[in-house]
């Protein structure tokens, strides 16, 4: 037997394992995939945790050699795919948190009340958020430290104190509104994210508006622990199992090189008492004697080839733990790894909404135009392409404050959507545009279509300072021709809508 690898009968494999099927001696590139995928993990979690780091340098320091890990290969590629995509997701992410939180504390520095120490505090914080090795579990604390100087702050200066709320204060008070509508909240924090924007709304002191400083640092450090406790779990689970796996590779191959050892003296024993068995013969002179010597001989040689076969026995049911206990291993990491998995897909679909309108972001519109103009053009069946824009949208934000603007986009995507079937599609664009995707429509049906959500849009019954407010809406429609890209359809539907806006807005014009 090669020395270098551990060989298997397939029976004994089945028998352990029945998805171990043929096993193969382990190959470089089968190593090199392994290290590969250590590599990989530990990039994912370098700087997570101190524990971890040493855990996965030990990992990576001992090395793979001469193991039959054929099945450990496929595992360790799918499960490289899912540490890729989760480190690209966290880099996002991160850098996101990063930017608002910036334009948080930015805001904060602001408000002119703050003592001295507080103000520099700040200024420390963001300098710190400008480290490029910044990792997001490290703004964690200093979050935390910052909410708790927040608290501090109201307790020392504005206790019972309503100071009162000046222009500037209102239009931070707006701002952090719209800060928090750039991030992602779970569904369980919702009426926490409502009561802040309500109430910074209503803000009515400094005192006020800092308390809601508090809660959104507080809402902040909740989901970074949260981030932090998930990726961290499958880590472990992960980094616990490479080394279970290792240690099973390990110990087989180690086992089976000790066995080999034993089995070449015990040859060696059969072949010499064989060869003495020749030599009694060659120098026989009487038969009892050599009959005698033949059968000394014989006893030596069965004894010696009960112990080899003792020994190999044993070196089977080794092998055959071993495995049994890899492939458990490997089972258990596969398992979680789906189950990150499914956790990175529901992540991805928050993503590709829009957080304040809760409509599909510009992303996902992208790749569900691109999607289904090809389907169009394969079956040749109509689809027109529509770009909605809100009227006057500027003077909403001008007259009646920023979060009345983005109430109205709320409401307006809301109704939007309501109006639409399940093949039908919209999106948010950009700022006040909308875009859509109607299938399946001939001109004049379109037509009718959008009239009803320009209709639904203009008879929704606003209130802004409790003055009625009327909001309408400007449409322009293209269908998406067979020689034309989706780019061209799109320029055709956006040169409908600013004819619309030029003949008075609150219209419909599609290129027929
Ligand atoms: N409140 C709020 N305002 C936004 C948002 N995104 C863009 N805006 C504002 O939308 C306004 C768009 O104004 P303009 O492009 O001048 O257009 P308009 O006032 O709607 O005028 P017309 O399109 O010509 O009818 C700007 O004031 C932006 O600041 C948002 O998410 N929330």
């Amino acid at each position: 037997m090669d020395q270098s690898v551990v060989t298997q009968k397939t029976d004994i494999k089945e028998k352990a394992n029945p998805k171990l099927t043929q096993t193969q001696p382990v190959s470089i590139s089968q190593l090199k995939s392994i290290e590969q995928f250590i590599y990989q993990l530990s990039l994912l979690c370098k700087g997570c945790n101190l524990e971890l780091d040493n855990k996965l340098a030990k990992v990576r320091a001992t090395p793979l050699q001469g193991e039959q890990i054929s099945e450990f290969s496929q595992y360790a590629g799918q499960a490289e795919k899912i540490i890729l995509a989760q480190h690209r997701q966290m880099t996002l992410q991160l850098d996101r948190q990063r930017i608002v939180l910036g334009d948080i504390v930015a805001q904060l520095s602001r408000v002119t009340e703050l003592p001295a120490s507080v103000s520099n505090e700040l200024k420390h914080f963001t300098r710190e958020l400008e480290k490029p090795s910044l990792l997001v579990w490290d703004l964690t604390e200093r979050l935390t430290q910052l909410a708790e100087m927040v608290s501090d702050i109201l307790q020392q200066h504005f206790d019972g104190d309503t100071t009162k709320l000046l222009p500037k204060h209102r239009q931070l008070a707006a701002e952090l509104c719209s800060k928090l509508a750039e991030l992602e909240f779970t569904s369980a924090q919702q009426p926490k994210l409502t009561f802040i924007t309500q109430s910074l709304e209503k803000t009515q002191s400094v005192e006020h508006l800092l308390h809601n400083y508090r809660h959104v640092f507080d809402l902040l450090v909740e989901n970074m622990a949260r981030e932090k406790s998930a990726s961290q779990e499958f880590l472990h689970a992960l980094s616990d199992t490479l080394s279970a796996v290792k240690q099973a590779v390990t110990e087989s191959a180690q086992s089976a090189v000790q066995h080999q050892t034993v089995k070449a003296k015990l040859n060696n024993e059969i072949n010499s008492s064989v060869a003495s068995i020749g030599a009694s013969v060659d120098n026989s002179v009487e038969l009892n004697g050599l009959k005698a010597e033949i059968g000394q001989q014989l006893v030596l040689i069965k004894t010696a080839l009960a112990r080899k076969e003792a020994l190999e026995q044993r070196e089977q049911d080794t092998l055959k733990q071993a495995l049994q206990n890899m492939s458990q291993e490997l089972n258990q990491v596969n398992q979680e790894a789906q189950r990150y998995k499914h956790r990175l897909v529901e992540q991805q679909k928050i993503n590709e909404l829009d957080a304040l309108t809760r409509l599909p972001n510009r992303g996902a519109w992208d790749q569900r135009l691109n999607e289904a103009a090809s389907i169009a053009k394969r079956d040749g069946s109509p689809l027109w392409l529509v770009v909605a824009d809100i009227d006057h949208f500027k003077q909403v934000n001008d007259t009646y404050g920023h979060s009345s603007g983005d109430k109205t986009l709320q409401v307006v995507a809301m109704a939007i959507k309501n109006t639409l079937n399940q093949d039908q599609y919209v999106a948010r664009f950009g700022g006040e545009e909308f875009a859509l995707l109607l299938p399946g429509l001939s001109a004049a049906e379109a037509l009718e279509s959008l009239n009803s959500i320009r209709e639904k849009v203009r008879n929704i019954p606003f209130r802004f300072k409790s003055q009625p407010v009327q909001i309408t809406l400007s449409l322009g429609a293209a269908a998406i021709l067979s020689n034309e890209s989706v780019e061209q359809t799109f320029e055709r539907a956006d040169a409908c809508l600013y004819r619309a806006k030029q003949k008075g807005r609150d219209k419909v014009i599609i290129d027929e």
